[in-house]
């Protein structure tokens, strides 16, 4: 056995967060993927089950009620909110983060008092990029490209908002969301945040930093399942402005009313649009119960030392000069994954897989692995480097 993987073992036998492991679904392979699809939660096939035989199959309609269903998106957003340093009333779960992300951008828009133009994430992944330039055009207003580095001082008497990734999705650079909000506020705009690389996996701070609007996914560091629904936050001093360009009849202050013109809900809940997709929804619920007593303060700590030591482990494993980190070494930028930028990243990640090493691929030239804390070990982490200066030791690849 390597030192490192004495290392590695021990560092196991200390960490807290051991046995969170035992919730989940997982088999011998190295699991580094959770930053696009996150493992499956023990509980959830029964869960699923249920709710599919018992409440659907038996109770049918009344589920809408007796099964609170018809709650489900605030009910389930409430449990998201500690998660991302929110109170309860300013999150509802439910359509896809590109959805969430058109609805935050045009209401913010709308709550500017005329101001036309919007900032978004120069390095953004595409779909924040594409929604916020069709919202933008919408409405009036100009969409403007910065990098994450440059937003705060980019915003001025004409920026309605910002939409920013609080993690980059490709390398996991961690955007410093106290100042860049502090910033837009500063210059009268709103700060829209994009959580879906960081929400499960860092502490987030959504009240404490003032975030206006935020947005993310549930099928990454939340364990949700593929298409779990999505959320969106809207701080509540500013739920009463906020105009859905969305108003669908779940948003409804009296949805049964069935009347001819919409009225907002009060708080969150005027952020739904249409029926929940409840399977789904009750499947991200149930997976939300591997957070029972996890202190997502012990998560980030985890998330740092395993990022820290992986990348100790590439440097020891991997010929020099073969990889380079995209991903910053300072903890203050860091999210939960590494980046190595790689020759030939497509097929060495194929390799990987087909060994058991499960991360992926991002073009042009990326290797992403993902660690999240719930269920990645540290000799998890030891494994994929080893296996990694394998691969790139071997004919064909160097
Ligand atoms: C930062 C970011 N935003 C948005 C999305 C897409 O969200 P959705 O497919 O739920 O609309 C992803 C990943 O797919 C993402 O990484
Ligand atoms: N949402 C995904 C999907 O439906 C299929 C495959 C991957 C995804 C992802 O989430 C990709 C992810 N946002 C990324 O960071 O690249």
């Amino acid at each position: 056995m390597s030192d490192l993987m004495r290392e590695a073992a021990s560092l196991d036998a200390a960490d807290p967060l051991r046995s969170v492991r035992d919730r989940f679904v997982l088999d011998d392979a190295v699991y580094l993927d959770g930053n696009s699809l996150g493992a499956l939660p023990a509980g959830v096939p029964g869960r699923v089950a249920d709710v599919v035989e018992r409440e659907w199959g038996r109770l049918r309609i009344r589920s809408w009620g007796e099964s609170g269903w018809w709650t489900a998106p605030e009910r389930i957003g409430d449990r998201i909110a500690p998660l991302v340093g929110a109170a309860p009333g300013q999150i509802v779960v439910g359509d896809s983060t590109s959805v969430n992300v058109f609805k935050a951008v045009v209401a913010a828009v709308r709550m500017s008092g005329g101001r036309d133009e919007v900032l978004v994430d120069g390095t953004t992944f595409p779909t924040d990029g594409y929604i916020a330039e069709s919202a933008a055009r919408m409405t009036g207003a100009t969409l403007r490209a910065v990098p994450p580095s440059e937003i705060a001082s980019a915003a001025g008497p004409r920026t309605a908002a910002a939409l920013v990734n609080h993690v980059d999705y490709k390398t996991g650079r961690l955007n410093d969301l106290p100042s860049i909000t502090a910033a837009l506020h500063s210059a009268g705009a709103l700060a829209v945040w994009d959580l879906c690389h960081s929400a499960g996996a860092l502490p987030v701070g959504l009240d404490s930093y003032g975030v206006d609007l935020a947005v993310g996914c549930t099928y990454k560091y939340l364990n949700g399942g593929p298409g779990a629904p999505a959320y969106v936050y809207i701080r509540k001093s500013l739920q009463s402005a906020f105009d859905s360009p969305l108003p669908g009849w779940n948003g409804h202050a009296e949805p049964f009313g069935m009347r001819a013109s919409f009225e907002a809900a009060d708080g969150a809940v005027r952020g739904r649009v249409g029926t929940p997709d409840i399977l789904s929804m009750l499947a991200l619920e149930a997976a939300l119960e591997v957070w029972d007593g996890v202190e997502i303060a012990a998560v980030r700590a985890k998330s740092l030392a395993l990022t820290d030591f992986f990348l100790r482990c590439v440097s020891a494993f991997v010929p020099a000069g073969v990889v380079s980190s995209l991903t910053p070494f300072e903890h203050a930028e860091r999210g939960s994954q590494v980046a190595l930028r790689c020759a030939d990243a497509g097929k060495v990640m194929a390799e990987l897989i087909g060994r058991g090493v499960i991360g992926d691929f991002r073009e042009p030239d990326v290797l992403r692995f993902g660690f999240t804390p719930l269920y990645t070990s540290f000799e998890d982490a030891c494994t994929a480097a080893r296996v990694l200066g394998s691969v790139l030791g071997q004919e064909g690849f160097r």
